[in-house]
């Protein structure tokens, strides 16, 4: 199990993490959910012994892995979320190096070598240099040599970020997997919902440093218990109508996006009725309206009124 209490990460004046309490315990999958800039990075940096904390304890089992960092460094494959290969090498020879690296012997090296290969999907491209791999491909290589090891605990830097749906969709399978059928604790950051939606069992959703909510999915959905989310598609925008809904008793925030806008309103308003008022008053063609109960993205929207991904 890792403990952390009272983390603090400053870098010069910039504060990149501060207060932050976590913990982290065996075969579970738990996500860090924040936007671009949260601290996620920084903050399993430092869980990962690759960078000092500038206040706070993380402990391993117990120990203090800031004094002690091998216990932890042992049992840990962290998958950054930059691509850390050798691009001129094949995947198999890659994978042979971190594994030398890692001290594993030529017989044992070899069975790891093709079990993982055969994880990530790559058997048959394993003699391609790495340069001519997709994105995708890449992800799932550097996510291989991360396991080379046979480590406890995964820790994934956003790796589906930049690439084609389809490995995307791999990759989350990959790691559903090593999570439910080989047992591995999984720390997963990501700034897609989804993603953590599908993929965690509990969530530290994180916001300029700090951990702003955490808990079961379910937990933090129920902080939107009173809560729902309107959904209007529109022909066209306007100012005037957004300013009508944000004075609205009930409606509680207005966002707009892509198609139209997105409302968290208060449950069992009637509410609808004055929408299309609205929208008549104003000369909005309302296209489609859906009601929808909250996802973990509506639970960030209603702590901080932005959205993840702004
Ligand atoms: N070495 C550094 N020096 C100065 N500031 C830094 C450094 N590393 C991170 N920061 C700052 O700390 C804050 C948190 O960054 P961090 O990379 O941990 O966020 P993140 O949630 O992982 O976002 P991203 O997904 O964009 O990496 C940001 O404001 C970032 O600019």
């Amino acid at each position: 199990m890792i403990e952390v209490q009272n983390l603090k990460k400053k870098f010069k004046k910039k504060v990149a993490v501060e207060d932050m309490n976590f913990y982290l315990e065996d075969g579970e999958s738990v996500g860090l959910l924040g936007p671009n800039g949260a601290g996620k990075s920084t903050t399993i940096s430092m869980i990962s012994t690759l960078l000092p904390p500038t206040q706070g304890s993380i402990k391993y089992n117990g120990k203090d892995v800031l004094k002690n960092p091998d216990e932890l460094r042992k049992d840990l494959g962290v998958v950054p979320q930059e691509i850390a290969l050798y691009e001129e090498l094949s995947a198999y020879e890659n994978m042979q190096f971190f594994g030398k690296v890692y001290g594993l012997s030529d017989k044992t090296l070899e069975d790891k070598i093709q079990e993982i290969l055969e994880l990530v999907g790559l058997t048959n491209r394993q003699k391609e240099a790495v340069e001519n791999y997709s994105g995708g491909m890449k992800r799932r290589i550097n996510m291989a040599v991360a396991l080379m090891h046979n480590p406890k605990i995964l820790i994934m830097d956003e790796p589906t970020v930049g690439i084609d749906p389809q490995s995307r969709n791999y990759i989350l399978d990959m790691v559903r997997k090593l999570n439910r059928k080989e047992g591995l604790t999984i720390l997963y950051t990501s700034h897609y919902m989804e993603e953590v939606e599908k993929l965690c069992d509990r969530v530290y959703i994180m916001d300029d440093g700090h951990v702003i909510a955490s808990g079961t999915k379910s937990e933090l959905k129920s902080i939107l218990s009173n809560e729902e989310t309107i959904n209007i598609q529109v022909e066209e925008a306007k100012d005037e109508f957004a300013d009508l809904l944000s004075s609205q008793q009930g409606i509680n925030q207005v966002m707009k996006d892509d198609l139209g806008y997105n409302l968290i309103a208060a449950k069992g308003e009637q509410l609808l009725g004055e929408i299309f008022d609205y929208a008549r008053q104003t000369e909005v063609k309302i296209l489609g309206i859906h009601v929808q109960t909250p996802t973990l993205e509506d639970v960030f929207l209603h702590l901080t009124g932005r959205k993840l991904r702004d």
